[in-house]
């Protein structure tokens, strides 16, 4: 018989739908595997929760916790890491003892959200970023101690929605919060500097940043499709003598790819230093 749990048959109540709760709703309904009555959504703001309504007709929409989770098969914990000790403390004397808890807070480990439900249940722990607003998120999953095969493939079919999906161990979070978590920023700073980059050689802003833009998606989007080698794409590009060999000794004259290993290295020890504060008692 196989154990394969189905997003057909989930209740689902997504606890503070803020950027990521809403972002996982529409890819959830435009999946259309499930109904929107099979949605509960809560945040603490009434007018806010009718806004989400009118997105997605259908959805239940509630302030109150408690009437979310208790029938629900999966919950999803999407508050502000600082929110989480109380969300979880006021649910968890009510959430189905065979529900589902899957938690995308930033630097919780899953031993520390088991802890504070104070039993032993099953948890996936989610690091996803913004772009999954757009259906081309990049989210990495980690099982729980008590997290089955299926918990972690109904997770990976949720985030699969959203964009794109890596089954990580959970030592492995801090790392992806400082790559992909935090990585849109890093991606957002380039665009940014490209078009002043444009804009510096006369282009017109809106022409240089719509040229910037397009030109990070393009590339991305060409590395993705065609699985070829970054350096051979680079490659390409660049003509014996011409134009992009010229800028890219510039950029490594200015370390660009230390620059960037710094980066995340700094964004990863962050994160691992947010964990040590959040996951003490
Ligand atoms: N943004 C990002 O790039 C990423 C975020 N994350 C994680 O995702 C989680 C959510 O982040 P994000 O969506 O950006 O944050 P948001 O602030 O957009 O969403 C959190 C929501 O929680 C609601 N909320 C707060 N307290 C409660 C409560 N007691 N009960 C019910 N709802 C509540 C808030 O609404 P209201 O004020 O109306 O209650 C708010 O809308 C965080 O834990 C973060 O670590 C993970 C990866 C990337
Ligand atoms: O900056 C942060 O802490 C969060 C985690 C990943 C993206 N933003």
């Amino acid at each position: 018989m196989s154990t394969a749990l189905q997003l057909a048959n989930q209740t689902i109540a997504i606890i503070g739908a803020g950027n990521i709760g809403r972002a996982l709703i529409g890819g959830l309904l435009r999946g259309h595997e499930l109904a929107p009555e099979q949605i509960r959504a809560t945040r603490r703001n009434p007018a806010a929760l009718e806004a989400l309504q009118e997105e997605f007709p259908g959805i239940q929409t509630t302030t109150n916790n408690l009437l979310a989770v208790r029938d629900a098969t999966l919950v999803v914990l999407a508050v502000k890491p600082q929110n989480a000790r109380e969300v979880i403390e006021e649910i968890r004397a009510h959430v189905q003892p065979e529900a589902l808890i899957l938690s995308v807070l930033a630097g919780l480990t899953t031993a520390t959200i088991e802890r504070l439900f104070g039993r032993p249940l099953p948890i996936v722990r989610a690091m996803p970023n913004t772009p999954a607003l757009v259906d081309e998120g990049a989210t990495a999953l980690a099982a729980g101690a008590h997290a089955r095969p299926e918990h972690l493939e109904l997770c990976r079919q949720i985030f699969e929605a959203v964009g794109k999906v890596e089954i990580v161990p959970e030592y492995l979070m801090d790392a992806v919060t400082g790559l992909s978590g935090s990585g849109p920023a890093y991606v957002f700073m380039f665009i940014e500097a490209l078009t002043d980059a444009g804009v510096k050689q006369g282009l017109p802003r809106p022409v240089a940043f719509r040229l910037a833009a397009q030109t990070v998606y393009g590339a991305a989007k060409l590395v993705l499709e065609t699985g070829r080698h970054p350096a051979i794409l680079r490659d390409e590009v660049t003509t014996p003598g011409g134009t992009a060999i010229a800028a890219v000794a510039e950029l490594e004259a200015h370390g660009l790819r230390t620059m960037l290993i710094n980066a995340v290295a700094t964004a990863t020890r962050r994160s691992q230093e947010l964990s040590q504060l959040n996951n003490h008692d």
